[in-house]
């Protein structure tokens, strides 16, 4: 029955509920009712219980997280009974419940803090999870394009646009898989070779644009052609079948009263796709 639904959603924290009503309504019907106390007290009080109440239902958002939704519940369920007894003792003022009502609420809170804790710990680190996946390219952990578009601030920087030269060939001749698997360990050797102030992004595809910083172009055309030179000289071994592969690579440094990344990465395709025409396994400068 669907107005029964939220009941069999929330087992417990209903049997917290009905608990506490039965124990209040004794507490008062037991007990002379002598309402001495300020109208104001008994107000604030009553909207504390109706707070851990809130809590206490709110809390179930959490229920798929295991530990910390028990945390939570066992705490603001002890809030709530704590504060019920606390607004029960106002009107009737049966202080031998003092004890009791101090310690339930006292244990909630620190219950419910562990909780709130430990679901702040996880709501950042989930954070900060979320903030790399859509940072980064999945299949090879490298940075991705929307994160080019993110960090590079737009001053000078060398490019350095890069691509597997016959790269559809290994797909064809030894499945997507080996493809995927050369794409991953051409990334690592990459990341091994470039320094720390240097990026390299996943372009698309078998593409990749590095950008070195701090670093003229003809330094930046040597440390090019040394990775150029290590991936020739590399074996990607997949399944026990031995890869080789080459890159190319076109490069450009255009200043940004010159037009900026756009144009340089614009110009390192153009020499990319030179250095294609002349041949492969080779770097071409932007005109
Ligand atoms: N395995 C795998 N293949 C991909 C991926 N992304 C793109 N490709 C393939 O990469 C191939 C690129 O082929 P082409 O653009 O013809 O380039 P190429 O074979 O490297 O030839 P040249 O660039 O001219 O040397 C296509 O077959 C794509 O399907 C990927 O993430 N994994």
């Amino acid at each position: 029955m669907p107005h029964f639904r939220w009941l069999k959603d929330h087992p417990i924290q209903f049997a917290v509920v009905l608990l506490s009503l039965v124990m209040a309504i004794f507490v008062l019907n037991y007990y002379e009712w002598r309402t001495t106390r300020q109208y104001d007290e008994l107000t604030l009080e009553f909207l504390m219980v109706c707070f851990w109440l809130f809590l206490m239902f709110a809390c179930s958002l959490a229920s798929h997280l295991g530990n910390i939704y028990t945390l939570l519940l066992v705490g603001t369920s002890l809030s709530f009974i704590g504060s019920l007894l606390d607004w029960c003792d106002e009107l009737v003022l049966f202080t031998s419940l003092n004890t009791v009502e101090d310690i339930t609420q006292s244990t909630g809170l620190i219950v419910a803090g562990l909780g709130l804790w430990r679901l702040l710990k996880y709501l950042h680190h989930q954070q900060q999870h979320l903030k790399k996946l859509a940072a980064t390219d999945p299949l090879t952990g490298a940075l991705n394009r929307r994160s080019f578009n993110r960090t590079i601030d737009g001053s000078r920087g060398v490019f350095a646009l890069v691509d597997v030269d016959h790269f559809k060939s290994i797909n064809d001749s030894l499945g997507h898989d080996a493809g995927d698997y050369v794409l991953v360990e051409l990334s690592k050797l990459i990341a091994t070779q470039i320094r720390t102030d240097d990026q390299f992004f996943r372009w698309g595809g078998e593409e990749f644009l590095l950008e070195f910083n701090g670093t003229g172009v003809d330094e930046a055309y040597k440390r090019m052609d040394s990775l150029r030179a290590l991936v020739a000289q590399s074996d990607f071994s997949f399944n026990g079948r031995s890869i080789h592969l080459t890159i190319s690579a076109g490069l450009a440094d255009i200043p940004r009263e010159q037009g900026g990344i756009e144009r340089a990465i614009k110009a390192a395709d153009e020499a990319l796709y030179r250095a294609k025409e002349a041949g492969r396994n080779r770097i071409e400068m932007a005109a």
